[in-house]
């Protein structure tokens, strides 16, 4: 079975970006795709890279296996700077770092075998090696009963299983994934992500990805960064992240975590209490990081008054449970400010939205 073993230091970040910069000559003059990048990414983590259309994302990945030769700063891979790269080096440094695509980039006239085999042929693998290799890898992507197949007689998903095998062929200890999921549909999305972080657990390969789908993101990345007009906005393990997005960038590619309150509640909210009965309308945010669960039961039991929830967004990401509670709690008379205090200690974060008066 394939294993990497690599005399390298496990302390050092695998791959570091140093002040790196992307400039390109545009039609109208320079653009400036990438300036001031910051980052380290661990070995064996699967990183995602996420931003607006424009915002870099294409032009950092591209970096990283010098598609894209940096304008300034550095791409630092195990210690070894490889904006210096020559000819040569370039050639290895592809082997090293795989990359897979969202129109997975297959050779229409070469059926599966030959597609998974062209890159070992190319740099002069013996032919028993590749036979053996090319197997290997169809059984790890479960495609070895396709290897006769072409591409066009495969599914989305299963042409994506024949560009990760191409891209493990020389066993890489990076993986680039360029939307690697746009062009599946939500099943074979899944089944393509279960296998990426099955590679990227047994083979401990560092998987660096781009996307515009939170939800790759949420469900296999460890970290994330955020990009905008070339600048990274935020970053971090992704619980962190999305439960609780510190830029407003982050919180509009997030879409509105804060809940639109229903149009009837909404017409008749106010800033102040009533002099009659009135409901409280309290937002309980859940931001993972105190790993407080939302115990509807003991919330209702804290708040000590009737409690009905008007709506729930709670979702479980790394273990972590994250998103809001919108809830209305009924009050006789002025108040709620107590309230308020008792439900601070239930949630990460709660807020009062204001008060409904009883019809
Ligand atoms: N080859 C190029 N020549 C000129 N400008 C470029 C080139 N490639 C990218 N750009 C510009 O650089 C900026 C960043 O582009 P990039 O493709 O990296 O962004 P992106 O976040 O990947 O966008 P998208 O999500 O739309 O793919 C954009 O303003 C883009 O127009």
């Amino acid at each position: 079975m394939f294993s990497f073993n690599r005399d390298i230091s496990l302390d050092l970040p695998h791959i570091r970006l140093q002040g790196l910069g992307k400039a390109y000559q545009g039609s109208k003059g320079p653009v400036q795709a990438l300036q001031g990048i910051d980052l380290d990414i661990r070995r064996g983590e699967v990183f995602g890279i996420i931003g607006r259309s424009g915002a870099g994302k294409s032009s950092l990945i591209r970096t990283l296996n010098r598609l894209e030769k940096p304008s300034s700063g550095q791409v630092v891979i195990d210690d070894e700077d490889i904006g210096a790269f020559d000819t040569r080096q370039l050639v290895l440094l592809r082997r090293r770092v795989g990359m897979i695509f969202q129109h997975f980039n297959l050779m229409s006239a070469k059926t599966v075998w030959q597609n998974v085999a062209l890159p070992l042929k190319v740099a002069g693998v013996p032919r028993a090696e590749i036979e053996r290799k090319v197997s290997e890898l169809l059984d790890l992507v479960g495609l070895a009963e396709k290897r006769d197949a072409y591409p066009a007689q495969l599914s989305g998903g299963q042409k994506q299983r024949v560009g990760i095998a191409r891209a493990l062929v020389h066993q890489p200890e990076i993986l680039l994934c360029d939307e690697a999921t746009s062009a599946l549909d939500p099943e074979s999305t899944q089944a393509i992500l279960a296998l990426l972080r099955d590679i990227n657990r047994r083979l401990g390969l560092t998987i660096v990805l781009i996307t515009h789908e939170m939800g790759v993101i949420r469900e296999i990345c460890d970290r994330v960064v955020v990009l905008e007009r070339g600048r990274v906005v935020e970053q971090g393990e992704v619980w962190r992240v999305f439960g609780d997005p510190q830029h407003e960038v982050t919180r509009t590619l997030l879409g509105t975590l804060r809940h639109e309150l229903p149009d009837d509640l909404s017409a008749r909210l106010r800033g102040q209490p009533g002099e009659g009965a009135h409901d409280l309308l309290l937002d309980l945010h859940f931001t993972g990081a105190s790993g407080r669960e939302p115990d509807l039961l003991a919330i209702a039991q804290a708040l000590g008054t009737r409690v009905s929830l008007v709506h729930g967004g709670i979702d479980r990401i790394q273990g972590r449970a994250q998103g809001h509670l919108l809830l209305s709690a009924t009050l006789a008379g002025p108040g709620g400010l107590d309230l308020l205090e008792r439900a601070r200690g239930l949630a990460d974060k709660a807020e009062v939205l204001g008060y409904v008066a009883h019809a």
